[in-house]
């Protein structure tokens, strides 16, 4: 495959396209505490058995604590900016369901640099990523493919949007259970960037994946 795109000189700045951006080290303490109760509270509510009174005041307590926080959002768009310990800057934005640090419906995902190139990252899922009894859904499987091809495009300076994504599952993939992602690029065609990557859980690939990133048309390309 020709390896001919070039990736880009320096990483689009999204305030650049309008986009607010929150350094993430910004971001409260207590809203990532915050975001960690309400991720084991859909978890909870998703299982629970209890009686109703006790739901009738854990409403009037979610409620009460909705209403509170109702009023000064960040706009949708909103990018975070991260800053991985090897120094990798990455752009996403803040809710990504996937990724997204104040999004209490990601699992989240993070994608750090690997020893054997590419990008690797660790995540659990819990029961409320349920498809089949025990197992991981598949719609949810290609979404953490997605994101980690999406990262490991623009980890080699190529960000952009997937084209085309191509999964295979191989195993079932269990909840509650680590699993690791991996993610790089396998080559580049113009603005055409191949990735591919996998789910594991005990050393054993569950999902692999292949996409088709197409890296943002930026000014001075020229299309190329
Ligand atoms: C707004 C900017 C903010 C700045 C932010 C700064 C930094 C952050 C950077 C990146 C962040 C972005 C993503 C984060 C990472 C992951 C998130 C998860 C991934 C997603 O969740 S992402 C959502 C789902 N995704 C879409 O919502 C895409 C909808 N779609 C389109 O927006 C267009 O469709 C697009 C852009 C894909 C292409 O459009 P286009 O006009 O730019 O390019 P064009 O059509 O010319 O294609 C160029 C070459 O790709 C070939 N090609 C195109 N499509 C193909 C296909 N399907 N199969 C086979 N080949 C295909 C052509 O044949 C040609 O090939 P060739 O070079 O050989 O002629």
């Amino acid at each position: 495959m020709t390896v001919d795109a070039k990736p880009v000189a320096e990483l689009p700045d999204p305030r650049d396209f309008g986009l607010s951006v929150v350094p993430e080290g910004e971001i409260p303490a207590e809203l990532a505490s915050l975001v960690d109760e309400v991720r084991s509270l859909v978890d909870t509510v998703a299982h629970t058995k209890a009686g109703s009174r006790e739901l009738a005041a854990a409403r009037e307590a979610v409620a009460a604590a909705n209403d509170r926080l109702k009023g000064d959002r960040h706009d949708i768009g909103t990018m975070v900016q991260q800053v991985w310990p090897d120094g990798r800057v990455e752009y996403g934005t803040l809710t990504n369901v996937v990724s997204g640090p104040t999004n209490a419906a990601a699992p989240p995902l993070r994608m750090e640099t690997a020893p054997e190139g590419g990008l690797r990252g660790e995540v659990v899922l819990n029961g409320t990523y349920q498809g089949p009894p025990g197992l991981v859904h598949g719609g949810w499987l290609a979404a953490l493919l997605d994101q980690a091809l999406g990262s490991a495009a623009g980890a080699e300076g190529m960000p952009g949007l997937t084209a085309n994504l191509d999964v295979n599952y191989r195993n079932p993939t269990p909840l509650n259970a680590p699993l690791e992602i991996t993610a790089r690029v396998s080559g580049t065609e113009r603005r055409k960037v191949f990735v591919s990557g996998e789910v594991r859980h005990n050393g054993q690939v569950t999902a692999e994946g292949t996409a088709l990133m197409v890296r943002m048309n930026l000014p001075g390309d020229g299309g190329a």
